[in-house]
C-alpha cells in the first residue's frame, strides 16, 4: 500500500474509498493530504524551487514565478467535455461525449498517470463555511503548483476536512498533469501532456481533468466547479452560478449599491472589480472578480457571494496607473504569478507595466530587452493572490448570504455597434441582451484572438448544460421573483468600441465609474435616458465627464446607438438562436422580433 493511505486524517468513508480508488488506478509513489498550513505553502514552494518549477521573486515577500510548458498556457476549450446522458442536455454550445466514453477513455489515461509522482489530495469549500450548505470539494492531483495555488484560490487544508466530517457531501475532482516518471527518468519543470480532457459529470457532479497544469485546467475548484457544475446545481436547485465580479459602490450622499457584471474572459472583470473612482466623493469595495453564486434571499431579493478565495487576474495591462488596487495586493505578496518577465532587480514584469526594463528574463526563461522582437509575458499571463490581501475588500466578503444585487452589467470587447451603455427595458429584454452578448476572443482560451463569436452571460464557456435551458433558468428566475421591481435592473456596456485608427474610444478603468454613476442614478430616477430600439441609453449630457479631459466626438461616438450596424447584427443573433435549437426560450425570439420592429426592419 502506497504510504498516506494508512491512518489518513479522516473517517469519512465514501471519500476515503475514492482517495483508494484514484490511488489503485493512478500508483503514485506516495499520498499528501494537505492541511493548508503556512508550513506546507513553505515546504512546497521550497520543493518547487529546488527543483525548477519556481523562481524566487525577491522584490515581493513569499512570491514566486513559474514559466509553464509554451503548450499550456490557457484554458483549452476545444477539448472541455460535459458528459450527461443525453447529448442534448449538454446542448449544442458544449462538446459531448457520453459519461460512459469519457470514464473509458480517461481511466486508461489516468492509469499509472502518477507514477513516480506524489498523490495531492486537497479538501476545499468553494464559498463561505459558514453557509447554510457549505460547498465542498476534494481535488486529487499529481501537481504541487495546484496545491500551492489552491492554497491562494480557495478555502482548503484540515480546517475544510473537519468541516466535512464523516459524511458531508462533496464535489470529487480528480486532477492529473498526465507525465509518469519511470524509474531514473529525470522530470520537467513543466510537466504535462499533448493530449488534454477537461471532463465534467453534470449528474453525479464530478470533475476529471488530465493532460494540463494551466488555470482553470487544472484549479478544478473554480470554472470545472464553481461555473460547469456549479451551474447545473443552480438549475436543479433554482440559483444561479455566473461568470461575474461583485462590487459595492457607495454614492457621495452615503447610498450604498451592489453591481455584479458578467464580462468575457479578459474583459475587464477584475479591473472593474477594484475600480479607483475618477469623481468625486464616489467609492468602490471589491467582493470578488471573476465568479459569483446568486441566490435568493429572505427579502425576495438577488443575492451575489463570491465562492473564491483569491484573484487569478490577467497581469499584461495591470499597474498603477489602470488597476493601483491590483498592484497595491500583489505588493503585499504572497503571490504566484506565471508566464511574466523577471527583471535583473529580481521584479515581476509585464507588458502595460510602465517603463519597460533594460533587461529581464522573458516568460520562455530567454534574455529580453526592450528592443527582443517577441513579448516578455504571455497574453494571458497571470497573478494568483489572495484576495485578503485588496485593500478595498469590503467587509461583506466573508457574509455566507452575500449582497444584495442593485444593477446587473453584461459586456463584451466589441470594436463597433455597441455602446458605452445602454439600460435594458425590463428583466426578459435584460435576459435576451445577456444571451446575444458577443465579443472579440481573447487569449485567455487557446485559438484565435479578436474574432467576435456571441458569448452568451460571459458562459459560453461554462455553461455546464444546454444554453436553451439556461436561458429558459435565467427567464425562469425573473418569473419566480415575488415582485419585478425587487430584480436587479440589467445594463450591457462596452468599454472597448473603437474610433477610425483603432483607439478605444472611451478612457475606461477608473473613468468606468462615470458609467457606474449613470446606472445607479437610473435605478434612483434620476438620471435621463432615451428609448432607443435597443433600450435606454444616456444622451452625452447624461454622463457625467466633469474633470475628464475627452473629445466631445468621441463620447458622442461611444455612445452612439446606430440602427445601421444593428441592422447588420440582427442575421448573427438569428443564426445563433436558430443554432440554440428548440430548447430557445420563445420570449427570446420575441424579444428579437420586437428588436427587428424598433428597428423598422419587416418582417418576412
Ligand atoms: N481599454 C480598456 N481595457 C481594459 C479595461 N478594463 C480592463 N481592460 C484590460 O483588459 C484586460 C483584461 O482585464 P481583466 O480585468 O483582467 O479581465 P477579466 O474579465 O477579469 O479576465 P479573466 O480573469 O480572464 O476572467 C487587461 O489587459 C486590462 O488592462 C477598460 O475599461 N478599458
Ligand atoms: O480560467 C482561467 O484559466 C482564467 C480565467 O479566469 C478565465 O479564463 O476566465
Ligand atoms: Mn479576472
Amino acid at each position: 500500500m502506497v504510504t498516506g493511505l494508512k491512518n489518513p486524517p479522516t473517517d469519512h468513508a465514501g471519500l476515503l474509498a475514492w482517495v483508494a480508488e484514484v490511488a489503485e488506478l493512478t500508483t503514485p509513489d506516495q499520498i499528501v493530504w494537505c492541511d493548508g498550513s503556512d508550513a506546507e505553502w513553505k515546504r512546497l514552494t521550497s520543493e518547487l524551487v529546488a527543483f525548477g518549477t519556481l523562481e524566487p521573486v525577491p522584490a515581493k515577500p513569499d512570491s514566486f514565478l513559474a514559466r509553464t510548458n509554451p503548450n499550456d498556457v490557457a484554458r483549452v476549450e476545444e477539448r472541455t467535455f460535459i458528459c450527461s446522458t443525453n447529448p442534448e442536455d449538454a446542448g449544442p454550445t458544449n462538446n459531448w461525449t457520453s459519461p460512459e466514453y469519457m470514464r473509458e477513455t480517461m481511466t486508461d489515461l489516468y492509469r499509472g498517470s502518477m507514477r513516480g509522482r506524489t498523490m495531492y489530495v486537497i479538501p476545499f469549500c468553494m464559498g463561505s463555511l459558514e453557509a447554510e450548505k457549505p460547498m465542498f470539494g476534494v481535488e486529487i492531483t499529481d501537481s504541487a503548483y495546484v496545491v500551492i495555488s489552491m492554497h491562494i484560490m480557495a478555502r482548503m487544508g484540515t480546517h475544510v476536512l473537519e468541516a466535512m466530517g464523516g459524511d458531508a457531501e462533496y464535489v470529487p475532482a480528480l486532477h492529473s498533469v498526465g507525465a509518469p516518471l519511470e524509474p531514473g527518468q529525470s522530470d520537467v519543470s513543466w510537466p504535462c501532456n499533448d493530449t488534454k480532457y477537461i471532463s465534467h459529470f453534470p449528474e453525479t457532479r464530478e470533475i476529471w481533468s488530465y493532460g494540463s497544469g494551466y488555470g482553470g485546467n487544472s484549479l478544478l475548484g473554480k470554472k470545472c466547479y464553481a461555473l460547469r457544475i456549479g451551474s447545473a446545481m443552480g438549475r436543479d436547485e433554482g440559483w444561479l452560478a455566473e461568470h461575474m465580479l461583485i462590487l459595492r459602490l457607495t454614492s457621495p450622499e452615503g447610498k450604498v449599491y451592489h453591481i455584479t457584471g458578467a464580462f468575457p474572459s479578459a474583459c475587464g472583470k477584475t479591473n472593474l472589480a477594484m475600480l479607483e473612482p475618477t469623481i468625486p466623493g464616489w467609492k468602490v469595495e471589491t467582493l470578488g472578480d471573476d465568479i459569483a453564486w446568486l441566490r435568493w434571499g429572505e427579502d425576495g431579493r438577488l443575492w451575489a457571494s463570491n465562492p473564491e478565495y483569491g484573484l487569478f487576474g490577467v497581469a499584461p495591462g495591470t499597474d498603477y496607473r489602470t488597476n493601483p488596487n491590483a498592484m497595491r495586493t500583489i505588493e503585499k505578496g504572497h503571490t504566484l504569478f506565471t508566464n511574466v518577465a523577471l527583471t535583473e532587480e529580481g521584479d515581476v514584469w509585464w507588458e502595460g507595466m510602465g517603463e519597460p526594463p533594460a533587461n529581464a528574463t522573458d516568460w520562455k526563461g530567454n534574455e529580453w530587452t526592450p528592443d527582443s522582437e517577441g513579448l516578455s509575458s504571455h497574453p494571458n499571463s497571470r497573478f494568483c493572490t489572495p484576495i485578503k490581501q485588496c485593500p478595498i475588500l469590503s467587509d461583506a466578503y466573508e457574509d455566507p448570504r452575500g449582497v444584495p444585487i442593485d444593477a446587473i452589467l453584461f459586456g463584451g470587447r466589441r470594436a463597433t455597434t455597441i455602446p458605452l451603455v445602454t439600460q435594458a427595458r425590463d428583466w426578459t429584454h435584460g435576459v435576451y441582451m445577456g444571451a446575444t452578448l458577443s465579443s472579440e476572443t481573447t487569449a485567455a482560451a487557446v485559438g484565435q484572438v479578436g474574432v467576435v463569436r456571441r458569448d452568451p452571460m460571459a458562459m459560453l464557456p461554462f455553461i455546464g448544460y444546454n444554453a436553451g435551458d439556461y436561458f429558459d433558468h435565467w427567464i425562469g428566475m425573473g418569473k419566480s421573483a415575488d415582485d419585478e421591481s425587487k430584480l436587479p435592473s440589467v445594463f450591457y456596456v462596452n468599454w472597448f468600441r473603437r474610433d477610425e485608427d483603432g483607439g478605444f474610444l472611451w478612457p475606461g478603468f477608473g473613468e468606468n465609474s462615470r458609467v457606474l454613476k449613470w446606472v445607479v442614478e437610473r435605478l434612483e430616477g434620476k438620471a435621463e435616458a432615451v428609448e432607443t430600439p435597443i433600450g435606454f441609453n444616456p444622451r452625452p449630457e447624461d454622463i457625467d465627464v466633469e474633470g475628464l479631459d475627452m473629445d466631445p466626438n468621441d463620447l458622442a461616438a461611444s455612445l452612439k446607438v446606430d440602427p445601421e450596424e444593428w441592422k447588420a447584427e440582427l442575421p448573427l443573433v438569428e443564426e445563433w438562436f436558430t443554432k440554440i435549437g428548440n430548447r430557445l426560450p420563445t420570449q427570446l425570439w420575441a424579444e428579437l422580433d420586437a428588436l427587428k420592429s424598433r428597428l423598422g426592419v419587416d418582417e418576412e
